[in-house]
């Protein structure tokens, strides 16, 4: 087959790409690729996530504040972003995510809701993303060797001081007793009372509400809320430094502890005499990831950081209570230690992928919460039985009063 392919003599030379961004892991790794998003430099610990979509919900969940994000589906940002798919309370807020790592190049935006492309998007939330990274390679070191810290740094020019990068990414303490969550909780208190997305009317709005709820915010996310009210709530959502004397004085029915960024062990440090106090009194309380660990804290048991953790929308967790496996959405880098619980809390929910403990319930109190950001279960089965769940412990908890 000759025709007209080109002849190569095998002497020329090859203009190599020029790298405008690069991702330096702590061991002095250096990883170059093509720099999108905002330009600048940030450090942060890298997990990776294996949700195929979402990304926008990601990127926007401030529980992922001080980690850099590698995606191991290669084709993010091909549907485009819009303003419905934010998850941090304020539509411009920053989630705290500190970098992307992607391995193909943005395509146009490819969906009907879509109002900009992912790049622009990314640009005009201040985070950094690099692209043309073999993320399978990537994820493998992270499956072997843990999460590893990291900076990320995009520069148009190409040019990077890698000796000071390197040093940077080895002398970042790592998310190990780091409170994140003064970065992200509101800073006042404000009512909720949207509901979920429904086609064709969008979201709704709770107008018969049954319970009253206070939320606290470490970092919660919009569709929590969302599903809070659509359970019948009217919801009160409360910064994370709230005292139990202020969230009881607003006579909740129930109080929900949210997810969030960080150690459980450091935010613990103010939040959880607080749950502990709500605990005491009775009050039904629901946790979601970060609100579990910290119940989990709260009754006397002990939080570890997890190898590589699990992020992503595709994560077995087995019902003890009824022997049913749910494929949930989680993010979490660290995990209640099951067997530092007290005899009053019972093990409900298991990790089918490591075994590691997804949910407790308390015997004694009527207190639960998941390991799991339920929102995204999929199917007629879906997770908004457990928002139904806590609606019901608050009924029962009113009708026994
Ligand atoms: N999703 C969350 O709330 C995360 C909880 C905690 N920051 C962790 O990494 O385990």
């Amino acid at each position: 087959m000759n025709g007209s392919a080109e002849q190569h003599t095998g002497d020329e030379v090859w203009a190599e790409p020029l790298a405008t961004a690069v991702l330096v892991l702590a061991d002095g790794t250096v990883l170059e690729g093509f720099g999108l998003g905002a330009t600048g430099q940030a450090v942060g610990e890298v997990c990776f996530n294996t949700a195929m979509t979402g990304y926008q919900e990601v990127l926007t969940d401030p529980s992922y504040a001080g980690q850099i994000i590698t995606f191991t589906f290669p084709h993010i940002g091909n549907v485009g972003t819009n303003e419905d798919d934010v998850e941090t309370i304020s539509m411009a807020g920053a989630s705290g995510v500190r970098g992307v790592v992607l391995h193909s190049a943005i395509t146009d935006p490819s969906n009907y809701r879509a109002t900009r492309h992912f790049d622009a998007w990314l640009k005009a939330r201040g985070i950094i993303a690099i692209s043309g990274i073999d993320t399978r390679a990537l994820t493998a070191l992270i499956r072997d060797g843990g999460m590893p810290n990291a900076v990320i740094a995009h520069a148009p020019n190409g040019q990077f001081d890698l000796p000071a990068l390197k040093a940077e990414a080895a002398a970042w303490p790592g998310l190990e007793g780091m409170d994140l969550v003064p970065m992200v909780t509101s800073a006042q208190r404000f009512s909720w009372d949207e509901t979920t997305w429904t086609w064709p009317d969008g979201f709704g709005r709770q107008t018969a509400p049954a319970h009253h709820v206070v939320a606290v915010d470490y970092g919660i996310k919009r569709n929590i809320l969302r599903l809070l009210a659509r359970a019948g709530c009217q919801v009160t959502v409360v910064p994370a430094t709230t005292s139990a004397e202020e969230i009881l004085a607003l006579q909740p029915d129930g109080v929900f502890l949210s997810n969030g960024p960080g150690d459980p062990a450091a935010t613990g440090a103010y939040a959880v005499p607080v749950i502990r106090e709500i605990i005491a009194r009775g009050v039904p309380t629901f946790g979601i990831c970060l609100g579990h660990q910290m119940i989990g804290l709260a009754v006397g048991g002990r939080t570890v950081k997890m190898h590589q953790g699990h992020h992503g929308a595709n994560h077995p967790v087995k019902d003890n209570t009824t022997g049913k496996v749910e494929i949930t959405s989680m993010n979490h880098g660290f995990a209640v230690d099951r067997d530092s619980l007290p005899a009053t809390a019972t093990e409900t929910h298991v990790s089918l992928f490591d075994g590691s403990n997804a949910g407790i319930a308390l015997t004694d109190r009527p207190v639960f919460s998941v390991q799991y950001h339920p929102e995204a279960s999929p199917g007629p089965q879906d997770s908004h039985y457990l928002f139904d769940r806590f609606v019901e412990m608050i009924a029962n908890n009113k009708r026994a009063a």
